[in-house]
């Protein structure tokens, strides 16, 4: 074994694992397994490890929907679908807690503790671009990786947030039907993975991760509507951050009992002999046996723990959510007169995003010159011109600034938060023209837009376009597609390109050329 651990944790594990001890030791010897989660957002699955360019192939991981092991040799961070956003890299056992979460299409989900990502994408693929995803964390820099994350897999339906949750508590009181606790953690079951964690465990006491979680479960379970569906999970094995919390969290809300875990796939059950708290009734130290320990000696994957939590419904209402549903009779939240509109412009309407342009937009050339520089017009001209395909989006225009949103519906009033997307980032109105974002391009499917260029993932134009090349155009890689009156666009202008039929960008049609307009952030190194 090559990792050296921390002589008291081990000597910790020694005294908690008894007979297991030596297995789960020898583990630390033995090769970590590499995961990555197919996008089904974009493809299934099974039909995509049908074809999988890995050369090793894919094997499932038993516990997670389109998750699978690949093989160390492979390099699939460094494959054209990567950048198309077919799949994400995930270690297998962080798969599970989204898995636990049990979410349907059209769910309100709070992942509070959410960068990169991983977690949140895995979400917004269950909520198959249906109900509402907010991915927050605290750490503004992370939450740049987590707004690129759900950008490249494609999520149309998640506003992102960089918060305390305490700051969240007052707007979404009572109103999710899930969220997910990923917690920050002393990260004891990653020491295989990642090394570096290790100084980190060094550095901090248990008590810093502790009371760290402590406030956070208690303000998310504020946040969670009766009858939801809470999971907390941890990368570590201290029962203090783990069974102790879920002990605790019984006894403050009698409200919320845990949701057992089945025995499956090797999982281990919670530790109820583990919790030493004191003063706390017995009743809520048993109830941990019903989470769920994933321990690297049993399974395929590295060290995790989970707990399913429900808010009770009391007797005689089923279902006491305090904000009106999106998209239903008392969602006011579509452009409501009289809320303040600081620096936000909100559009509201279920047309409102296949809307015609007015007069002002018409077209001219090959993108529509307005008069002003109104987000809305300018993407009403666009999306008439370039994107045929796409219909009416449900949920609402937000501006700000320059930038246009289509958010989600039902998300409240959000002014006095941190807003790192208020939604789906469409693009820019500069100087009256739009300028689609990244993001449009990787929510889109190919078939949606009137102009597309296609690449296979082995030819070499495929590679260039990603590195910001400008390509020349070889007319039978376009695709145009009619109108609704029937007729074909000019083969000038903005065109989606794809990679094996799956957008990674944007380019424009010019002299013979497509001009690279990836944006610099995501081009390939
Ligand atoms: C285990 S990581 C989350 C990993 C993520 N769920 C994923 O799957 O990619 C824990 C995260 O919690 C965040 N965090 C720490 N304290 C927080 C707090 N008080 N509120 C919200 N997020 C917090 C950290 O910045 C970190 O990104």
């Amino acid at each position: 074994m090559s990792i050296r651990l921390p002589e008291p944790f081990v000597a910790r594990m020694r005294v908690l694992l008894g007979d297991e001890f030596d297995d789960w030791l020898a583990s630390y010897g033995a090769p970590r397994r590499y995961g990555l989660r197919v996008n089904t957002l974009k493809t299934d699955g099974e039909s995509y490890r049908m074809r999988s360019p890995l050369s090793a192939g894919l094997k499932p991981v038993p516990w997670a929907e389109a998750g699978y092991y690949y093989s160390e040799e492979d390099r699939p961070g460094k494959h054209p679908h990567y950048h198309a956003g077919l799949y994400y890299i995930q270690e297998p056992s962080a798969m599970a807690p989204a898995e636990l979460l049990d979410v349907r299409p059209g769910h309100r989900v709070l992942d509070l503790c959410a960068a990169p990502g991983g977690k949140s994408t895995q979400i917004a693929a269950k909520l198959k671009g249906q109900g509402l995803l907010v991915a927050n964390d605290n750490a503004r820099e992370r939450t740049k990786a987590l707004a690129r994350n759900l950008e490249l897999a494609g999520v149309r339906n998640a506003v992102v947030l960089n918060e305390e949750p305490e700051r969240l508590v007052p707007v979404f009181r009572a109103f999710f039907d899930r969220i997910l606790v990923d917690a920050p953690c002393s990260g004891e079951g990653m020491f295989r993975k990642d090394e570096s964690m290790i100084a980190d465990w060094l550095r901090y006491p248990a008590a810093h991760w502790t009371s760290m979680q402590r406030e956070i479960l208690r303000h998310a379970a504020e946040m969670l509507a009766p009858g939801g569906v809470l999971v907390y999970s941890t990368c570590t094995f201290s029962p203090e951050e783990n069974e102790e919390r879920i002990a605790e969290l019984l006894a403050e809300r009698p409200d919320f009992e845990v949701v057992p875990v089945p025995p499956a796939h090797g999982w281990a059950p919670g530790r109820p002999d583990w919790v030493s708290l004191e003063g706390i009734d017995r009743r809520h130290v048993d109830a941990v046996a019903g989470t769920v320990r994933l321990w690297p000696h049993r399974i395929e994957g590295e060290g995790h723990y989970a707990a399913v939590l429900r808010r009770k419904v009391e007797a005689g209402r089923e279902s006491v959510a305090v904000n009106p549903r999106p998209g239903g009779p008392d969602d006011e939240s579509a452009g409501t007169p009289g809320r303040p509109r600081l620096k936000t412009r909100q559009y509201a309407g279920r047309r409102g995003n296949g809307g015609k342009p007015g007069q002002r937009g018409k077209a001219r050339g090959y993108i529509a010159n307005v008069s002003d520089a109104d987000p809305v017009d300018a993407w009403r001209s666009f999306q008439e011109e370039l994107l045929p395909g796409l219909g009416g989006l449900p949920g609402r225009l937000v501006a700000v600034g320059e930038k246009l949103y289509a958010q989600p519906a039902g998300v409240p009033e959000l002014s006095g938060l941190s807003v790192v997307r208020h939604g789906w980032l469409l693009g820019e109105a500069r100087r009256g023209r739009f300028a689609p974002s990244q993001a449009l391009a990787m929510g889109l499917a190919a078939e949606e837009a009137a102009r597309r260029v296609e690449y296979g993932a082995d030819e070499p134009e495929a590679l260039k376009y990603l590195k910001g090349e400008t390509l020349p155009l070889e007319p039978e890689r376009l695709t145009l597609r009619p109108g609704e009156d029937g007729r074909l666009p000019d083969a000038a202008g903005y065109a989606l390109v794809c990679i094996d039929g799956y957008p990674v960008g944007w380019g424009k049609l010019r002299d013979g050329l497509l001009i690279n307009e990836r944006a610099p952030g995501w081009r390939w190194m």
